[in-house]
Parts: structure tokens; sequence; C-alpha cells
């Protein structure tokens, strides 16, 4: 009917109809290919023009657009080890390579000068773009995480002041919340059943942020928590107090919508064409919402009384904004609840997964590696003892605890994909300095993967794929990481880079360090994943983090270990 109505308006009415389809299904492919061939014409003379080359293409596409590697990227994406597929053809072309999806420039880079230039030396060529930002407007609207240009500089120029001071009031929130953490983990362990550890690190981080951005902690850890399949009993969740529920509903709901966010991410263009009929996030953000709205509007009218006061004052005395959540510190620029509901959720999303992640990585290291672990405990009992609380003073003073840190974010990053758009044409260095530089047209997608820089051996030496906290400390810092600091980016640079990333290291030492007061020894419980779960069994020949390691790795926006994390810990001598 389309292509007759088409038809219809340009007059071509006495041609029939099978001969119109039978054209249209010669004529797309063969339009699409026609302005490929032009379009890769003009950025080979623009490259030309600026001395430059186009990024080198893979050979391992037989489809037209290349369409059989994306459907196998698809099935990785589902199944496969992060990166498959992607470290072979950076092999391939070298450490940039145009993937060239079904027609369009896509060029990704896992080279630090590359990166370099994108976040930082030429921050202003690059955007987040109106593809991801799309996506994400229906959970995140136009935050600091989700926004370019003039908003984004607003909502970061609101924000940031809050991230630039040290608070010890964060500190007793990791106290109070870290306690329950550990009494949690004794109590489990008594029952002779592993603890999922993701799940339990991601409550902690859910309730220290609820409760420093709002004041008002969602209280996850007060939720029963999940036993392995393996288990003969299980506590049900309706024996949970009502508040417990509640918070497992939030944490559930806050979960999917990250969820359904990252799809839309991965299947591009075409989400919206999926979700015509449902947005998928508008039942959880409903959730989210009603826990949300009614903390801002309490706020704000918190913070009308306390204007109307003030002005009854003069000013004198009257001030009753406490200045310690984010929230707090936010209504005093702003009263737009949608501002504040974009900005709070917006740092919530960027700070809870990503420390979950590490710290959660960084346990099954230790479990992985005992003498790491008795390392580790060494040094914190020399720092604080067994029972102290520890103070920022004490981590930041703490230089192996920070070099397991780094280990665990540089082999598995929470962030190990991300995506810029440029905006004018440009051209990056040339990874190999006798060829010329690599042209990158305007308006091109430039993914870039952290994930596989800090795996490459030119840049972390023959021992790159193995966990080794000494790599920091040793001859290794000067031959390797000192020479260009942008091959090691968890946190992302330039003016973009994480506002949380102090908060974040305090937030995981702190953790760490209660942990460790409290357990010598962890093991990960294989028997306690589900079968679905656990690494491919195929994936052993390939030995390096893919070969060795005892979970299977998965990313939405940020990764996570499927099925959960499921460990067993020992208590220490001296916590008994
Ligand atoms: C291990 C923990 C963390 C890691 C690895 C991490 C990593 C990152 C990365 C890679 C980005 C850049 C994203 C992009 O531009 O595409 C980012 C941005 C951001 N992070 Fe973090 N983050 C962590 C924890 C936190 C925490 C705890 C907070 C806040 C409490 C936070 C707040 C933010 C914010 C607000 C941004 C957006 C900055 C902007 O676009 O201007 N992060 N983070």
């Amino acid at each position: 009917a389309l292509v007759r109505q088409a038809a219809n308006t340009l007059w071509l009415t006495t041609i029939p109809t099978w001969a119109l389809v039978a054209g249209s299904i010669v004529g797309v492919p063969i339009y699409i290919s026609l302005r490929v061939v032009l379009r890769n014409w003009r950025h080979a003379r623009a490259a030309a023009a600026m001395g430059a080359r186009l990024a080198p293409t893979s050979k391992r596409g037989k489809l037209p657009g290349n369409l059989d590697l994306l459907i196998q990227m698809m099935e990785i994406w589902a199944n496969g080890y992060p990166g498959d597929g992607l470290s072979e053809t950076l092999e391939e072309c070298g450490p940039v390579v145009d993937l060239r999806v079904m027609g369009d420039n896509i060029i990704m880079t896992s080279e630090p000068d590359h990166i370099k230039q994108i976040l930082a030396t030429d921050f202003q060529n690059y955007v987040k773009g109106e593809k991801f930002q799309e996506g994400m407007r229906s959970v995140l609207g136009t935050g600091v995480f989700n926004s370019d240009g003039d908003m984004w500089k607003f909502h970061r120029t609101l924000t940031r002041p809050y991230f630039a001071r040290d608070r010890i009031s964060h500190f007793e929130t990791f106290d109070r919340h870290a306690d329950q953490v550990i009494a949690l983990l004794k109590q489990r362990m008594k029952t002779g059943y592993a603890v999922d550890f993701q799940d339990l690190i991601g409550r902690f981080t859910m309730d220290s942020a609820t409760e420093f951005l709002f004041g008002s902690c969602v209280n996850s850890l007060d939720a029963s928590l999940p036993f392995p399949h393996n288990a003969t009993f299980a506590a049900p969740e309706s024996a949970d107090p009502v508040h417990a529920r509640i918070a497992t509903e939030f944490l559930g709901a806050f979960n999917e919508m990250l969820w359904h966010t990252a799809n839309r991410a991965r299947v591009g263009w075409t989400w919206p064409l999926i979700e015509m009929w449902h947005d998928r996030t508008e039942a959880p953000m409903k959730i989210v919402s009603a826990y949300i709205d009614p903390i801002i509007k309490d706020r704000l009218e918190k913070k009308a009384v306390s204007d109307a006061l003030k002005e009854s004052l003069d000013g004198k005395e009257a001030d009753l904004t406490e200045g310690m959540t984010l929230l707090d510190d936010l209504v005093d620029k702003t009263s737009d609840p949608k501002v504040l509901k974009d900005e709070t959720l917006n740092i919530l999303l960027a700070g809870k997964d990503t420390t979950q992640w590490t710290t959660t990585v960084a346990v099954y290291f230790l479990a992985m590696h005992p003498h790491v672990t008795a390392r580790l405990r060494e040094e914190i009992l020399q720092h604080v003892g067994p029972t102290r609380r520890p103070t920022y003073d004490d981590i930041r003073d703490m230089k192996y605890l920070r070099a397991v840190l780094n280990e665990t974010m540089r082999l598995y990053p929470s962030v190990p994909f991300n995506v810029r758009e440029s905006i004018n044409a440009t051209t990056w260095p040339s990874p190999d300095p006798t060829k010329k530089p690599i042209y990158i047209p305007a308006n091109t997608q430039v993914p870039y993967t952290v994930f596989l820089m800090h795996r490459r051996k030119d840049l972390w030496g023959p021992d790159a794929e193995e966990f080794d906290p000494d790599r920091w400390l040793d001859e290794r810092l000067h031959k390797y990481l000192l020479k260009n600091s942008f091959q090691f980016l968890p946190f992302n640079a330039g003016p973009r880079i994480c506002l949380g990333q102090q908060f974040a290291y305090n937030e995981m030492s702190f953790i760490l360090i209660r942990l460790l007061q409290n357990f010598s020894e962890f093991y990960v419980d294989t028997d306690a994943f589900r079968p679905e779960a656990r690494p491919n069994p195929d994936w052993a020949v390939f030995g390096g983090r893919k070969g060795t390691d005892k979970f299977r790795p998965k990313m939405h926006l940020t990764m996570y270990s499927e099925g959960g994390m499921w460990l067993k810990m020992k208590a220490a001598a001296e916590a008994a």
C-alpha cells in the first residue's frame, strides 16, 4: 500500500503494483549501496585534503552492511564474554576500526591518545549525542549524566560543589550500613550457605546513596537475603516488614529501569519501534517516582517555610536547611521539582551500580588470591586495627588497598564500553607513527572501550590479564602507566570526569576495611551459582580472564555478574 501510495504521489499510476514492489526490492538496496559508496568517496577526498586516511575496516563481515557481524554481536551480548568479536576485530585491524554497521561509520577505538582527544583535549568536538540521550530521557530527563552543551553545564555546575567537599557525614552513613552488612554476613555464614555478595553490596550502595542524596534511606538491607538455588530452605519474602518489601520493590524497579534504558542503547534506532505501543520504563519509573516525588515535595515545603521565616526575621538565625544531603544542597539553588528529580536520579544511577560492581569483583579477586587478602588484612590491621572505624586519613594512606581497587577496575571497569558522537570532521593520531592520521567524519558515532584498552599487552605488559595489585606499586607503574595516564580510565577523564570518584573510593575502601576486619578468608561457591550463570566451559581453552574467572560477566550500562556472586567467608580470629 505504501509503495502504491508513493507511486500515486509521483504520478506513476500506469505501472503495475507487482513491478513497483519488485523495483523497490531491488532498488532500495541499490540506493543504499550507492549512497554508501558516494559517502565513502566523499570521506576519502576529505581525508586526503586533511592529510589523513580512512579508519581501517574489518574483512570479517561477509554479508552486506556487516549484517552477519551485527547478528553475531547480538548473540555475544546475550551469551558471550564482554568484548568477544570486537577484540578479534581490533587484533585484525589495530586499536581503531570502522565497524561500518548497516552502512553507517561507527569508529571504535581502544587507543589512549584517541580517548584523550575525545574526552579531554578536543572535548568541545564530541557529544553524548541525541541517539544516546533519547533512550534514557524517560528515566533520566536532562540530568547531568544525560545532557550535552549548556544543559549539561547547568547540571554539572549545580551538582559539583556538593562533591567538592569531603563530608564526615558520609562516613557515618557508610558505618551504619556496613554494620548491617557484617551482621547479615555473619548470620548467613552460620547457616552454611553462600551469600550473593553482589546483591548484598547492591543493597549497601543503594541504602548509602539514598541516604546521602535524599536524607531518606530506602532500607533495602532490612529485607531478607536470597538463598542460593541449591538451598533446601529460604525465608519467604512476605515475612519481611512492610518497609523492607517496599525497598525490595524499589530496588527491583530501579534495576528494571536500568535494564530497559541499556537495551534501548543496544538496539539503537529501532527501540521506538519496539516500544511503539508500550514504554517499558513506565511501570518501573512509577514505582521509583512513588518513592522520590514525596521526598522532593517535602523538602521543597520545608525550604518554603525556612525562606518565609528568614524573611520575617530579616535573615537572622533562621536557616533550617541542614546542608547534609545533595537534595539540601540543590534546593538552595533551584525549586524546580523536575530539575531536582532528574539530578538526584542521575546521581543514583551513576553512583549505585558502579560501586556495587567494583566492590563485588574486588572481593571475588580476594577469594581467588588468598595471599592478596592476607596482605591487605595486614595493611588494614596496621593502619586501623581490628575494630576501629576507618577515617578518611586511614584510607588515603593505605597504598595496597588503593592498588587492589585500581587493579580490580583495570580488569573489570564498571563502564566497559562508552560512546560519543563527533560534531565536526577531525583527525586522530595514527597508532602506527609511520602512517597518516585517521580521518573522523562529522556526526559519527565513536565508541571507545576502556575494557579492552585496560587489557592490552602492549600497554600493560605480557601479564596484562593477570590480577596483580603490585603492578601499581613496583617498577611496572613507571614502565607502563606513567608513560600515558590515559591508558587507565575507569572514571573517564576531562570535563566530564566522574563527579563521584572520591566518594566512590571512600565508600569502597570503607566497606572493604570493615569486611576484612571481620573476615579473613573468602571462597567462591561455584555450586551456588545456577548452572546457566556459570562461565561457559568452552571458554577454558582461551586462558586469560575469560578462561580463568569463575563467574559470567555481563553488561547493561555497567557490568554485573550473571545470577549473582556467591561467596562464603571465614570469620577473623580478631573479630570473634
Ligand atoms: C567505582 C565507582 C564508579 C565508577 C567506576 C564511575 C565511573 C564513571 C564514568 C566512567 C563516568 C563517565 C560516564 C560518561 O560520561 O559517559 C561517570 C560519570 C559520572 N559519575 Fe561516576 N563512577 C563511579 C561512582 C560514582 C559515584 C559514587 C557517584 C556519585 C555519588 C558518581 C557520579 C557520577 C556522575 C554525576 C557522572 C556524570 C558526570 C558528567 O557527565 O558530567 N559516580 N562515572
